[in-house]
Formats: structure tokens, sequence, C-alpha cells
């Protein structure tokens, strides 16, 4: 499979364009960074790659077809708020149960205990929310993750925990990852090249 964005042009109402003749394609498999200054339009661009913004030009394609407009979505976007990505009023059952096909498996990986099933978001920690966030947009149906400052908010242990085991599961997919990040080392670690949006 191959995510693409060609010639993207952004821009929110009518202020200064953000993105303009603006490429970008991953690959199943491929693990790519994208770095750049505050306020440059990284998270808008992963948006725009999950579906989020339609942008005023250019198209957005996977395998050269428009993104999907219903239906669960191949490219599944995880932000640095997992506490706003939860509906609060639900235990964390029901919000896994959102997604029809999860592997238990993912759970295990992903080091969520059963008893934590059974709590409201707010009685989870930061990294253990995340974690269900995480396992929320791992479904069999998806191909492509957005990592936007996934574990920014998180210890280096507990991020180390996250990206090992979403490596494996997306070695194990073929999934691709664009990851978005301030930081270099991780990126470095992770990523087979990088893109800066400020060039
Ligand atoms: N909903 C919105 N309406 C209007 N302007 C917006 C909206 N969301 C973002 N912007 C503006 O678009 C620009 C790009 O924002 P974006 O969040 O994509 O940048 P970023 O590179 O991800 O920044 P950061 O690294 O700080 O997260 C910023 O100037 C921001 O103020």
């Amino acid at each position: 499979m191959h995510l693409e964005g060609r010639n993207i042009g952004f821009r929110y109402n009518k202020s200064d364009w953000i993105l303009r003749n603006f490429n970008i394609s991953l690959k199943e498999g491929e693990v790519i960074g994208l770095i750049g200054p505050s306020g440059c339009g990284k998270t808008t661009l992963g948006r725009i790659l999950a579906g989020y913004e339609i942008p005023q030009e250019g198209k957005v394609t996977l395998d050269n077809i428009p993104l999907p407009t219903t239906g669960i979505h191949p490219v599944q976007l995880i932000n640095q708020h997992p506490e706003k990505a939860v509906n609060p009023r639900w235990k964390m059952k029901k919000v896994l149960d959102e997604v029809k096909e999860l592997d238990e498996d993912i759970l295990i990986a992903l080091g969520i205990e059963k008893e934590w099933l059974n709590r409201w978001p707010n009685e989870l920690s930061g990294g253990e929310l995340q974690r269900f966030c995480v396992a929320r947009a791992l479904s069999v149906h998806t191909k492509f993750i957005i990592a936007d400052e996934m574990t920014t908010m998180l210890d280096a242990i507990t991020q180390a925990q996250i990206w090992n085991s979403v490596q494996e599961i997306a070695k194990k997919r073929n999934m691709g990852i664009l990851v978005i990040s301030h930081e270099h080392n991780l990126l470095k670690r992770l990523c087979c090249r990088v893109i800066d949006l400020s060039i």
C-alpha cells in the first residue's frame, strides 16, 4: 500500500497558506519522520493525511484512490493528548469496544492490564491512557499510523515501551508510520528518513 499527498495546499479560512505544493509519500512498512519548528504545519499535515482536514489544493490517495470517507479509516491518527481523545463518560472497555476487530495480542503487547478495562479515563495515568489510544488505533483495518507527538508527554521508560510495541506490531503487519516529533534522537532511532517541513 502507498499513502500519498500530492501538491497539497492548505490554509485555515482565508489566512496565509500553511502548506503549498507539498508532496509526501509513505509506503507500507516504512517509518518516516516529520520535523519542523512550532507552527509550521506538522499537525495540520497529519490531520490531512488521516482525512480530518481536506486540502484546498492537491489530493491524498491510498494506492491512487482518494481516502475513504466512511467506515473504519485505514489511516489512524494518534496525538499527544489521550485525555482529549476518549469519551470521559465511557469506561475503558467501552472505549476499546469502538474498535470491532482488535487482537487481544495488541493489549498484551502494549502492557494494558485487564483491571484497567473497568476504569474511567480519569482513573488512569497519562501513559496508561495513551496505551489505550494506541491500541484503539491498531485495528486490523489500519494500514498507516500518524503518530503526532505520540509519546511527548510521557517519561522515557513509558515512551520506549510504547514505541517498542508499536514498532513490533507495525513490522508484523507491514504498516507504515509517520512520526511527527521535535525529538531528533527519537526520529533518528525510529525512522529511515526524516522530512524537515521548514525547508
Ligand atoms: N483550527 C485552526 N484554525 C486556524 N488556524 C489554525 C488552526 N489550527 C492550527 N492553526 C494554525 O496553523 C499553523 C500550523 O499549525 P500546526 O498545529 O499544524 O503546527 P505544528 O507544526 O504542528 O506546531 P507544533 O509543533 O507547535 O505542534 C499555526 O500557525 C496555527 O496557529
